[in-house]
């Protein structure tokens, strides 16, 4: 059989392919563009990749280098000394607004140009040189995508002939002291980020990267920390689609961010990464059809992160008492995977069973996964349970509750198979 999602993504594109939109002219380099290429790509948690259209067609990675630039400035530096130079607020205006900050002068968030310049400024401190910061920039960028990623210099070239806004914010900023070294060099640094040539795949795999906490699917490398995705991910919700980002948020719902050359990435977090190319632009300056298919996808396979998961009331498979070796036991077989909502029910199963003698067994064989909300939660239950008389024993096969240490010296009994299993 030939797994169907790369014709479905081929039936996508057929659909999609309207010619509404412009291309970007700003950049004489972009202005050459083919309008009428078309791609999508999909990058899942095992780092399997669909592709259809101009996969192979590489374009200027431009705005779409924000987010992961400013991921780096945050694994670089910290959250807080980030937060010092950048805000997190949408703006509301276009991508190359004055968006500053009435009393501190920081630009309003990292995906504007303003913002995405300063944070730039900030990958590998301030004493860094001009290209040093460029090849971290690089470096750190071609780990997201699991691939070297290298400059379209004509691209550069042409943007830089172009760039006296870009010099004008950068200008701005320094004059604010957010940002300390020479505005020229930075501009140039910042252009030369947003030269980046990628395809669809490599925008599909370094969304699924942010996607899966940071984790890039194809190399296994932690290419930023946890928390860093998720800070970033957020901006990417309320602020990656410009002045479109409320309509985006609400009929797409995948964090995401455009560029002018075409592109677009969607994040959705533990599931999915998406890619799509098609130069044309609207009048916010994300990519027409590109917004048109990535809709279509988040509502063909339920993708909007708004959209309630099942509701976790069936963590407690079973409960109730066995005989077994002569004795009575309290048993509680626990299900799926345990974060909060699961684990407040599973405490409040608990919390029925009468304090006694008998031995109570837990049962996690079945249950897939255990956070770090669900693990506190079970051992305080297990310490409630054994302070009220009960001798517990933890039934955990495959150690989804490793070091089970309640507290106040309490440790239950672990096996690693049911004791009264053949009762
Ligand atoms: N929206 C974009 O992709 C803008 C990026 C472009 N390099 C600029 O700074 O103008």
């Amino acid at each position: 059989m030939k797994v169907p999602v790369d014709d479905y993504l081929q039936q996508v594109l057929g659909e999609c392919a309207g010619d509404e939109g412009e291309v970007a002219d700003y950049i004489p380099e972009l202005a050459a563009a083919d309008p009428d290429r078309l791609a999508v790509a999909l990058c899942v948690a095992d780092g399997t990749v669909y592709a259809a259209g101009d996969a192979d067609v590489r374009f200027s990675i431009q705005s779409i280098s924000k987010p992961f630039v400013y991921a780096l400035a945050l694994a670089d530096r910290g959250q807080e000394a980030v937060l010092d130079r950048v805000g997190v607020e949408p703006s509301g205006d276009a991508f190359n607004e004055i968006s500053l900050e009435e009393d501190t002068g920081r630009p309003r968030n990292p995906m504007i140009n303003v913002g995405a310049i300063t944070t730039h400024a900030l990958v590998g401190g301030d004493e860094c040189s001009e290209q040093d910061r460029c090849e971290q920039v690089r470096a750190g960028l071609s780990a997201f995508a699991g691939r070297e990623l290298s400059v379209d210099e004509a691209v550069f070239a042409s943007e830089m002939e172009t760039a006296d806004r870009n010099l004008a914010l950068a200008h701005l900023v320094r004059s604010h002291d957010i940002i300390a070294g020479n505005a020229h060099e930075t501009v140039r640094g910042y252009v030369r980020q947003c030269a980046l040539l990628v395809d669809v795949r490599d925008l599909a795999v370094m969304a699924m990267t942010l996607a899966a906490a940071g984790r890039n699917p194809l190399t296994g490398e932690q290419v930023v920390p946890e928390a860093v995705c998720r800070q970033v991910l957020s901006v990417m919700a309320t602020c990656g689609m410009y002045d479109a980002a409320g309509d985006w948020l609400t009929n797409v719902g995948i964090p995401a961010k455009s560029g002018v050359a075409g592109g677009i990435i969607g994040a959705l977090p533990g599931q999915v990464g998406i890619g799509t190319f098609s130069p044309r632009l609207d009048r916010f300056g994300n990519s027409a059809r590109g917004v048109n298919v990535c809709e279509r996808l988040s509502n063909d396979m339920g993708l909007h992160l708004m959209s309630a998961p099942p509701l976790a009331v069936a963590a407690v498979r079973e409960s109730g008492t066995v005989e077994y070796e002569g004795q009575t036991w309290l048993h509680a077989e626990l299900q799926g995977p345990i974060r909060f909502a699961a684990g407040e029910s599973v405490l409040r199963a608990l919390a029925q069973l009468e304090p006694g003698p008998e031995p109570l067994a837990l049962d996690l064989s079945r249950v897939t996964s255990v956070d770090d909300v669900g693990r506190r939660m079970l051992l305080e239950g297990i310490r409630r349970l054994t302070l009220d008389g009960h001798d517990v024993v933890l039934v955990d096969p495959r150690d989804v509750l490793p070091d089970p240490d309640a507290g106040d010296g309490i440790r239950p009994q672990v096996r690693t198979s049911s004791p009264y299993a053949d009762a």
